[in-house]
């Protein structure tokens, strides 16, 4: 099985502090998640859509799929994501995070290249985040699991997992004022960020 080469982005969530789908939103009249593939083109060779609603998609030429385990929040799309991927690390994004920094994908790759590890996050002082991060298709049973159990938090499941950790320290060299992370959850997040948008 190839190491690399796929690529999720989830979009089944309930938007509820945008206030409507944020798989729909448009960034001055392109739809942020087509940009998301584009760029994502450039650095991978299968890109796989988890979506709820899969007419949103009509004229996607990427593969576009639901969750199997169903409104158990972002770890239902990461267990799809990764049942469907053809590569051993999956990198993962969320629908509503626009800045997509290739040489920082370019960087966790080589880090975990010659590793055998669960997933590759970056911490955020003790946080973590779950996005813009590599999980492993050997964790679906350990995910199945976890839902079965009712859980659906990303933070305790990795602490149980053969986790790597990237340190907000050196993240921040590639990002930093952390615009790597930004997910866009609220009119006024996506008001600021168009605002600043130079084209
Ligand atoms: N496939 C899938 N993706 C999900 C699910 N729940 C959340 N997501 C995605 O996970 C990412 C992070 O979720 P949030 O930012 O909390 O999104 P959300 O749940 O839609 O938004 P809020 O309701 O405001 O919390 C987003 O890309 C969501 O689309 C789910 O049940 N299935
Ligand atoms: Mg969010």
């Amino acid at each position: 099985m190839k190491k690399f080469g796929s690529a999720v982005i989830l979009a089944g969530g309930k938007s509820t502090r945008m206030g409507f789908d944020k798989q729909l939103l448009k960034l001055k009249k392109k739809r942020l998640i087509s940009i998301i593939v584009e760029k994502l083109n450039k650095e991978f060779n299968e890109i796989i859509i988890v979506t709820n609603k899969l007419e949103y998609y009509k004229g996607f030429r990427n593969k576009v799929i639901t969750d199997e385990i169903k409104q158990k929040g972002p770890l239902s799309g990461i267990h799809a994501g990764l049942k469907e991927a053809e590569s051993k690390y999956v990198y993962f994004i969320a629908c509503d995070m626009p800045n997509i920094n290739l040489d920082y994908i370019r960087y966790m790759k080589k880090r975990i290249y010659k590793l055998d590890i669960d997933a590759c996050v970056t911490k955020l002082g003790e946080w973590i985040e779950p996005f813009n991060s590599f999980y492993s298709k050997d964790i679906v049973k350990d995910i199945e699991c976890y839902l079965k159990d009712n859980r659906k938090a990303i933070y305790p499941l990795l602490k149980d997992l053969k986790t790597y950790y990237i340190e907000e320290k050196t993240a921040r060299q590639f990002s930093p004022n952390w615009n790597m992370f930004l997910n866009l959850n609220t009119k006024k997040d996506l008001k600021k960020y168009v605002d600043l948008l130079d084209f």
